[in-house]
């Protein structure tokens, strides 16, 4: 099986490293295309088995399942470049929440599914959000669900639930660092330590945190309750968290979901314009 990945910036290359390294693809059985072709040709360096090809039409020609890896809007024309080149033993995967299936089935004639990846399956960790067309075979599913498994934990997600579920699982990191990096901030503000001292020091606690979540010593809750004993020191500092962190993340959904709305009305846009120029 040939598989394909347009679009070889931080994602296309998140899901090409995680299928090399989890053994699920054997870097021959790989084709990469991007926009600025010598970037994909880099990618030979580490993975000298690998194809690069010039154009979409010769991935469409050449791959059994092809990953858009680009903007979505750029997922919208390179699936309208595609129409008419696949098969119905095809299929695609948009890997951004506001391309659905929906919208890729409206625009091709192949399979499609939408496989939503977080940073974390670099190190072939975290979770991967599934959401299938009608147009999938039941063998095609299982085949996509079992090589995700090689390099995190696939969720199949509702429609309804897609934002947020991206929100936690592929946004996470990006808000997790946000807090780290202020709680180092803080600490240098109200005490001088060194910013490279701090940041040693809160980096190596996230690696024993995720270590203790990942043997199941304790959960988030647990965890918060062994550390903040009664009546310390941590209760202290916690009680002016609550003042602000509650009213922040309530914002926070509210304005990944008012950008999420506004990108796929402009999808919605985009995919009536093409069908009706066709
Ligand atoms: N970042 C995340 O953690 C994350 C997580 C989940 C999902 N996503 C989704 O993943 C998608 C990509 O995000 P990203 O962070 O990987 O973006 P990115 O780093 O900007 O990568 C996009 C890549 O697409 C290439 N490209 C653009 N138009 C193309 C075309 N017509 N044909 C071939 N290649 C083309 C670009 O080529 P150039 O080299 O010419 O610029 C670039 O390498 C987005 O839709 C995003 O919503 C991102």
């Amino acid at each position: 099986m040939n598989w394909g990945i347009i679009g070889t910036g931080n994602m296309g290359t998140v899901i090409l490293n995680a299928l090399i390294e989890s053994n699920a693809v054997d870097d021959r059985n790989i084709y990469v295309n991007n926009r600025t072709f010598l970037k994909a040709y880099q990618l030979k360096e580490d993975h000298p088995g690998l194809h690069v090809l010039q154009t979409v039409d010769a991935m469409a020609e050449t791959c059994d399942v092809i990953f858009l890896c680009t903007k979505p809007k750029e997922i919208i024309s390179i699936a309208h470049r595609l129409n008419g080149q696949l098969n119905d033993k095809q299929l695609v995967i948009s890997i951004t929440s506001s391309i659905s299936v929906d919208h890729l089935q409206q625009l091709l004639g192949c399979q499609t599914a939408r496989m939503i990846p977080s940073i974390t399956n670099r190190v072939l960790h975290g979770t991967t959000l599934l959401t299938f067309s009608s147009s999938i075979t039941e063998e095609m599913k299982q085949m996509l669900t079992q090589t995700c498994k090689l390099f995190s934990d696939p969720v199949e997600v509702d429609e309804q639930y897609v934002r947020v579920s991206s929100d936690l699982v592929s946004c996470g990191p990006a808000f997790i660092s946000y807090l780290l990096q202020t709680l180092i901030k803080g600490a240098q503000e109200q005490t001088g330590v060194d910013e490279k001292t701090a940041t040693q020091l809160v980096e190596t606690m996230m690696i024993g945190y995720g270590k203790l979540l990942e043997e199941g010593i304790y959960d988030l809750n647990s965890l918060k309750e062994k550390v903040m004993v009664k009546g310390g020191i941590t209760g202290e500092g916690m009680k002016a968290l609550e003042l602000c962190v509650p009213d922040g993340f309530n914002e926070v959904f509210k304005k990944t979901h008012e950008k999420f709305y506004n990108e796929q009305n402009h999808a919605d846009e985009l995919v009536n314009e093409l069908k009706t120029k066709n």
